[in-house]
């Protein structure tokens, strides 16, 4: 049943701390059908600060022409492999073609990038199309797929986010979460996504679940007004330590550079207009493909 507050559609706003919390198991094949059903009017925005929304949002506005992106490594393989055979009779075949990501927050063997935003300049990625795995964030983004948009939200472009899903009447926060945790750093830029979604709306009109109400309040209660304060909510998470550990604090605070990007990463079909993955290829599974819309 459709229920309108004041003549105005209710904003509902989903948070899922981790794929998990948003695909409980089910024994019940009509409620499973029934949550791919939901999901298909939804507009989900995937989170992972630390740091594969961080990376795509930078190579976006670095100028890549395209990222894919997959869950397994072997999958960034063969799609890689069907992008420069696809692209070779174009003349600039394997160099046209990145591949990116990381496990255990290092670069994979034989990739070019890891997943680091500092590697991803101008000079490295303009023009080119990125095949990209991470550990969460392109596992988080597998877990929405059944959604009709998809934009990919960080710290750095966070007025732009906000100003994409203006019309949205229902929103999925996907968290990536570190290795099936809940992190701090996810649900703290999911929190902030809530309170301006609530300072623009009318709060009577906004439906939140317990999630969203649960990192709304962890975002209010971080006090956050700059970015150092906000470097050092980040700090104090498990992802954050994990990068610390090896070296990579800079990273944490480079993703901690609050609206230092304009414009957002979302999921594209050739004629640009955002839709559902695609098919490269009979053999391969349809994958997810973006774009950065300035
Ligand atoms: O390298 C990262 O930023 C993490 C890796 S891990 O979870 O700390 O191993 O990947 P991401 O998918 O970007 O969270």
């Amino acid at each position: 049943m459709e229920i309108e507050t004041d003549g105005l559609m209710p904003v509902t706003i989903t948070l899922a701390f981790t794929p998990e919390t948003l695909l409980a198991p089910s024994q019940d094949a009509a409620s499973t059908d029934a949550s791919v059903l939901a999901m298909e009017s939804t507009c989900a925005v995937m989170i992972d600060v630390l740091r594969a929304s961080s990376v795509m949002t930078t190579a976006g506005a670095a100028g890549v022409d395209r990222i894919y992106t997959t869950a397994s490594v072997d999958q960034a393989l063969a799609v890689a492999k069907e992008l420069r055979t696809s692209v070779s009779g174009q003349g600039d075949g394997a160099q046209g073609v990145l591949l990116c990501g990381e496990r255990n927050c290092e670069r994979i063997d034989g990739f070019d990038h890891g997943n680091s935003p500092a590697e991803y300049t101008s000079e490295s990625v303009s023009g080119k199309q990125m095949v990209m795995t991470t550990s969460n964030g392109t596992r988080a983004i597998e877990a929405v797929k059944h959604c009709d948009r998809l934009l990919i939200a960080s710290f750095l472009n966070l007025s732009s986010v906000l100003q994409r899903l203006a019309d949205e009447t229902s929103i999925l926060i996907m968290c990536a979460g570190t290795h099936r945790e809940i992190s701090r750093e996810d649900v703290l830029l999911g929190g902030a996504i809530v309170e301006r979604l609530l300072q623009s709306k009318s709060a009577s009109d906004v439906v939140l679940n317990d999630q969203a109400m649960i990192a709304h309040a962890a975002w209010c209660q971080a006090g956050v007004s700059s970015n150092a304060q906000l470097a050092d909510a980040l700090t104090h998470s498990i992802g954050a330590s994990n990068l610390i550990r090896l070296g990579m604090a800079a990273d944490v605070r480079r993703c901690a550079e609050l609206d230092s990007i304009s414009g957002v990463v979302m999921r594209c079909n050739e004629s640009d207009e955002t839709c559902l993955p695609v098919s490269l290829d009979a053999s391969l599974d349809p994958v997810s493909r973006f774009k950065f819309f300035s």
